[in-house]
């Protein structure tokens, strides 16, 4: 099992710095947090580790350069501010990191450019060559391009999904807390912090269920969601405060710090992760109960005789949610059929689809290797 004196063997470190610690209540940078922020990650590298900082704050940084005091409610406007914030934040980013005698690269990123399995490898490689330049890659969400659809909304799922892209060993989530507690301390003075997290159950989801600080977006909840992410790729993650001196030391010299969720002993591997967690799914195909068994305890591909609807828009070669008669996601995978040749073949047997599609390529409607398993990873099945 791992332990938090495992911490100092990492090679690989992705830190995400949340809006509640980069920004003042008035909307301005905090400097001071950030000049600490940079110090850290510039002597962890120093000490070898390859590091890649995910920082929100230019939503916040924009409204302190416009002098507005509340974070903007229209989405126009947040991604506005946005536009004038991310460049005050990585110039900052910029000097301070120069002063360390480090070089940062800013990469901006959309959901969609991890949900286009191209996107998603390109995107790797260059975090790879960066790393391997001895650049500090500084990551945020491309805020003035991102609407609803092509959103990851909140950094913890962005900063997740790059530690589960570059197979980091640990993600650390600096915020304005100092990790998990049973439920909000802000609301609830009975409150205590958790210090492990073995499995993500609904009791810690739950905990998690309250709001965010005023600047921040998402709360525990998205934090919660990254630890699954993180978990299920193998990878350690820590939520500590961003305001602690020295706290990124600490957590690397194995100290009890914050909250840290302890990653699966078998991790899903690369694609499968993609598969779950950074691709979007296109429609939906629900199967009996015959064929969850077969996907779930039979580790088999799912056959046409096993689907009885379908609905979505999805070509062939796209994501497809499988979902039990339950109403549950049993798993993601790669659909061989477009949706209207599925509706065709769904409920038949195999040597039926080529008279009724007029041409058979596969059996397999979804074949087992572009086939993740969502619930029953949870309770140990192979993926
Ligand atoms: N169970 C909980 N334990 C700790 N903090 C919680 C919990 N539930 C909700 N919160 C809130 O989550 C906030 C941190 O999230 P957020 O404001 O989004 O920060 P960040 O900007 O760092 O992402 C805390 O300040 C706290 O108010
Ligand atoms: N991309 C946005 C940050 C969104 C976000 O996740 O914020 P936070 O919850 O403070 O980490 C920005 O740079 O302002």
């Amino acid at each position: 099992m791992f332990h938090r004196q495992d911490l100092p063997g990492a090679r690989r470190i992705v830190v995400k710095v949340g809006t509640s610690t980069l920004t003042y209540g008035t909307g301005k940078l905090n400097l001071e947090q950030m000049e600490k922020l940079v110090r850290q990650v510039a002597d962890l590298a120093n000490r070898g580790y390859q590091m890649i900082l995910v920082s929100s704050g230019a939503v916040g940084a924009g409204m302190g350069r416009l002098g507005l005091r509340e974070k903007p409610k229209t989405i126009p406007e947040k991604q506005a501010c946005a536009a004038v914030g991310q460049g005050i934040l990585l110039h900052m980013y910029e000097k301070f990191f120069a002063e360390y005698g480090h070089v940062v690269a800013q990469v901006l990123l959309t959901r969609d450019d991890l949900a286009s399995r191209k996107r998603y490898i390109n995107g790797g490689n260059t975090l790879e060559a960066l790393l391997r330049m001895g650049a500090i890659p500084i990551i945020n969400e491309n805020d003035t391009v991102a609407v609803d659809e092509i959103r990851f909304g909140d950094n913890d799922t962005l900063s997740a999904l790059v530690a589960s892209l570059v197979s980091s060993d640990v993600l650390v989530l600096l915020t304005d807390i100092d990790g998990l507690y049973t439920a909000n301390p802000r609301t609830d003075t009975q409150a205590t912090l958790i210090s492990t997290v073995e499995a993500i159950t609904p009791e810690i989801e739950a905990m998690a269920a309250g709001a965010g600080s005023d600047l921040g977006t998402g709360g525990m909840a998205t934090k919660i969601q990254a630890a699954r992410i993180c978990t299920e790729s193998g990878i350690a993650m820590i939520i500590a405060s961003g305001a602690k001196p020295d706290v990124l030391r600490e957590i690397m010299v194995g100290q009890e710090i914050g909250t840290l969720f302890l990653p699966q002993a078998k991790p899903l591997p690369g694609y499968k992760r993609w598969l779950a967690f950074g691709s979007t799914c296109h429609g939906r195909i629900h199967i009996d109960e015959g064929a969850v068994q077969a996907l779930v305890s039979g580790g088999k591909s799912l056959l046409p005789c096993g689907i009885v609807a379908t609905d979505g828009l999805y070509h062939s070669g796209d994501l497809v949610s499988i979902i039990a008669p339950e109403g549950y996601e049993v798993g993601r995978g790669v659909s061989n059929y477009a949706i209207e040749q599925v509706r065709r073949i769904m409920g038949r047997q195999c040597m039926e689809i080529e008279s009724l599609l007029g041409s058979k390529d596969y059996d397999e409607v979804v074949h087992r290797d572009n086939l993740t398993l969502t619930i029953p990873r949870q309770i140990g099945c192979s993926s």
